[in-house]
């Protein structure tokens, strides 16, 4: 699918990392199809030296010959690199975009081209291969282009298909979610020492009890409230600790977390650059 394909990566952090991690992985792709850029030397130098692929900060020269460019780079500065693409983008070029709020009707305008395009909202457990992202397709893309984008994400966990309306939810609920659930582990590891147990000890339960209950969720396909029921014994332990849960607003503190984040990827979305 990806034989002969040169693949830019423009921005080289966190998610770039991932993705060129997976996509190596899986072994449809070598070293030398990748370029990735950054503004940062230690970055590339990191990037290179990890994967031994082609790196490079000059973003023109990196996707001229690409056949797929994923973007990387904030969404905020997100028009500047843009333009400065422009000059050596083929028209035809597959551009996917992980920036989050950004529409694909504005990667359009500001390359004044008309699609070919995907906006994707990963996540960092891509990092460790358990990503969950989600893709919006421009209409104009071909099958071989959606099967090379889902491959990419593929490569890093699971992939969902929803309509471009939907991203910015998403983006609240499975690209900002792993923030949560860290927060979520953290605090019920304090809950853990505050019980008396080592943090060590804590931290492993907490991690392990999360990864466990999702796993169950994920694994029985039944309803989470179904799953709960059955862990919460008459008169027990866990029922004591979900009133405590209940009398905490948890489940609403959680819901306003994925609609405010929600708003806010709407929100970048609209706002001009900020550099
Ligand atoms: N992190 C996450 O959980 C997720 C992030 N995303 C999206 O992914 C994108 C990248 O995020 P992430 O990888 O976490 O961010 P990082 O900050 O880790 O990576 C972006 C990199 O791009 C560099 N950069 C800045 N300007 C340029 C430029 N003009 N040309 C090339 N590189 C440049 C940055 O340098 P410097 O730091 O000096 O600015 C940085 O090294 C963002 O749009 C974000 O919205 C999507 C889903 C999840
Ligand atoms: O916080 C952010 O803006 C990015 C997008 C989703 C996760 N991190």
């Amino acid at each position: 699918m990806f034989t002969g394909q040169q693949i830019a990566f423009i921005g080289g952090g966190n998610m770039t990392e991932a993705l060129v991690s997976g996509l190596l992985k899986t072994g449809q792709v070598a070293p030398a199809q990748i370029i990735a850029t950054d503004i940062r030397p230690e970055r590339l130098e990191y990037l290179a030296r990890s994967f031994s692929i082609r790196v490079s900060s000059d973003n023109a020269r990196a996707v001229s010959g690409a056949h797929m460019i994923v973007l990387s780079v904030e969404p905020q500065i997100l028009d500047e690199v843009l333009r400065g693409l422009t000059p050596s983008l083929d028209p035809d070029v597959l551009i996917v975009s992980v920036a989050a709020g950004y529409p694909l009707s504005r990667l359009n305008r500001v390359l004044a081209r008309t699609g070919r395009s995907v906006r994707a909202m990963p996540n960092t457990p891509s990092i460790v291969g358990r990503g969950a992202t989600a893709l919006a397709l421009s209409p104009d893309l071909s099958p071989q282009d959606i099967a090379r984008a889902t491959a990419l994400f593929e490569s890093v966990g699971s992939v969902t298909v929803v309509e471009e309306r939907l991203m910015d939810a998403v983006t609240g609920l499975s690209g900002s979610g792993p923030a949560y659930v860290f927060l979520i582990i953290e605090a019920l590891a304090d809950g853990g020492v505050k019980a008396g147990l080592p943090r060590p000890v804590a931290a492993a339960l907490a991690a392990q009890t999360v990864l466990g209950a999702a796993t169950m969720v994920l694994e029985t396909g039944l309803h989470p409230a179904e799953l709960k029921d059955r862990v919460a014994s008459p008169g027990g332990t866990t029922i004591a600790g979900l009133h405590a849960l209940e009398q905490g607003g948890l489940r609403a503190a959680l819901m306003s977390a994925v609609e405010a984040a929600a708003e806010r990827s709407t929100e970048l979305g609209c706002e001009p650059p900020s550099r």
